[in-house]
């Protein structure tokens, strides 16, 4: 309604006008060095969820710290996991709930790793701002606090309740959080009537997009042990059988040159391809040209844009990410490593099964590990296991984010898929059975994970607009559908 739009046009100006200080947040908080798989970094992972409670209690929210206990690093120590939050503003029966979902925590980042700029300052260059966790996550969920703050600073009542899960231990496969996700269903989620999450990318870099599903992840850690240290390769070297060896022919085994994986079973339960999904990847707007070059990748293993999508969206690919215990640095050190772990891990897709998978690659590591007749030990484990999400994209909350969208930046979103993994989505739908939608504000080229990681200021700054459009849209949907429930029942 014209009216509504009036509304809508004084929030933008606001967050137009006010963008430099949305930006000093963003920057005081990418300056914490959140990161949490690196161990010695954990303080600074639970400084940033304090802050950002902080943050939220300024809002005028009740933020509680829920403690999650502590978890086991490799190398047997236990480590403080940091704390949860759980917050709340605003309990009007007659309102709709929004819960707002995400994550504080970053990617590990060097300057060294070959980053132009340093990770923890950011930096704006060209419009884009630059600095690990610009874009994931700490943008996007700043982008949502700057919405509601738009509201207050202009003394407008709040046209939803909010509530907001925040964690610091995303990045490092989400744990602790099923189980509070359990414990709180019957609570703090009991009146939530939608969530939305705001943690991936769109596909390209001017098309925004709305998200119906994820893939999984099902981590790997697998460990070749030989001796108690490590030894001089000329004095041992040709005599035993060296762990790193073993180590490198497992993983060797586990993927073709065509990046198909060589687990017997592992594509068992996917789908099968039908005629009308295959026109769904026709109509998506995405140019692989684009994609390559917001990446700096030479080719990718397929030529056509929908072989492309299929294979990032609805079928499972495995990636060797590290190798723990391996010399690394500059030069060559001649030593045999005693002890050193590989890690991998396995993107799954809807209908897979993951302590069946689970049970196929520890199979298969074991048979080709003993063929090899070593002396080794291998033990293998399992540290990160997150379930592949997919929702209906005819739900309500699509139809509000899809309005809100069109809004703010013109025009209708792609609806997509993502291949990445955001653990809560799956444990949301599961637990609390409620409409769960990510909406991404970060453009395809943000980088994330990467050296040059940014969200540029118009998607930050548009993005804060989207979350204040989508308040008003849902509070207006929801209106909508109760007046329909209710003209039944008196019907
Ligand atoms: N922005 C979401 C994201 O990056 N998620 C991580 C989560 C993860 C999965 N396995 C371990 N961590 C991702 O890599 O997809
Ligand atoms: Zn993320
Ligand atoms: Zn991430």
């Amino acid at each position: 309604s014209s009216s509504s739009s009036g509304l809508e046009n004084r929030i933008f100006q606001y967050i137009d006008l006010h963008q430099n200080e949305f930006i000093q947040t963003l920057k005081e908080w990418v300056a914490v060095e959140s990161d949490s798989i690196q161990p010695q970094l954990r303080q600074e992972v639970t400084r940033m969820v304090e802050l950002t409670a902080d943050r939220l209690r300024a809002l005028g929210a009740t933020a509680e710290l829920v403690k999650l206990g502590s978890h086991k690093l490799t190398d047997g120590h236990s480590l403080l996991l940091p704390p949860l939050i759980l917050a709340e503003l605003g309990k009007d029966p007659q309102k709709p709930t929004v819960c707002f979902y995400g994550h504080v925590d970053v990617q590990p980042a060097k300057k060294e790793d070959g980053w132009k700029t340093d990770p923890y300052k950011l930096t704006e260059i060209d419009g884009n701002l630059y600095g690990r966790g610009a874009t994931d996550n700490k943008g996007p969920v700043l982008a949502w606090i700057n919405a509601v703050e738009s509201f207050r600073a202009l003394k407008l009542d709040m046209p939803v309740n909010l509530k907001f899960i925040i964690e610091g231990m995303e990045e490092a496969g989400s744990l602790g959080l099923e189980e509070v996700i359990k414990k709180e269903n019957q609570r703090f989620f009991s009146d939530v009537d939608y969530i939305v999450i705001s943690d991936n990318l769109w596909l390209n870099n001017r098309k925004p997009a709305l998200t119906y599903g994820t893939r999984g992840n099902l981590c790997f850690s697998v460990e070749v042990q030989g001796g108690q240290r490590d030894l001089h390769s000329g004095t041992f070297g040709g005599i035993i059988h060296e762990p790193m060896t073993d180590l490198i022919a497992l993983l060797d085994s586990l993927v073709d040159t065509s990046g198909r994986i060589l687990i017997p079973g592992v594509y068992d339960d996917v789908d099968s391809l039908t005629e009308e999904e295959k026109k769904l990847y026709e109509a998506i707007t995405f140019d692989p040209e684009e994609h390559k070059n917001n990446s700096g990748v030479k080719k990718f293993l397929y030529d056509t844009k929908e072989e492309i999508l299929m294979h990032l969206w609805r079928y499972p690919s495995l990636s060797i990410h590290g190798i723990e215990g391996a010399f690394h640095e500059p030069g060559i050190k001649t030593v045999i490593p005693a002890r050193v772990i590989g890690k991998f891990s396995i993107r799954q897709v809807p209908h897979m099964n993951v302590s069946v998978g689970e049970r196929q690659v520890i199979q298969y590591l074991e048979d080709v590990f003993s063929k090899r007749n070593s002396s080794n030990e291998l033990k293998v484990s399992v540290p990160i296991s997150a379930m592949p999400w997919v929702a209906d994209i005819n739900d309500p909350l699509y139809t509000a984010a899809g309005r809100a969208i069109k809004t703010v930046f013109g025009q209708d979103p792609e609806k997509i898929r993502d291949g990445a993994t955001i653990p809560i989505a799956q444990m949301f739908q599961n637990i609390t059975r409620k409409s769960v939608m990510m909406l991404p504000i970060g453009a395809a080229d943000d980088g994330e994970h990467s050296q040059k990681e940014k969200i540029s200021r118009h998607n930050y700054i548009q993005g804060t607009k989207l979350f204040a459009a989508l308040f008003l849209e849902i509070a207006k949907l929801h209106g909508q559908l109760q007046e329909a429930s209710n003209t039944k029942t008196t019907n």
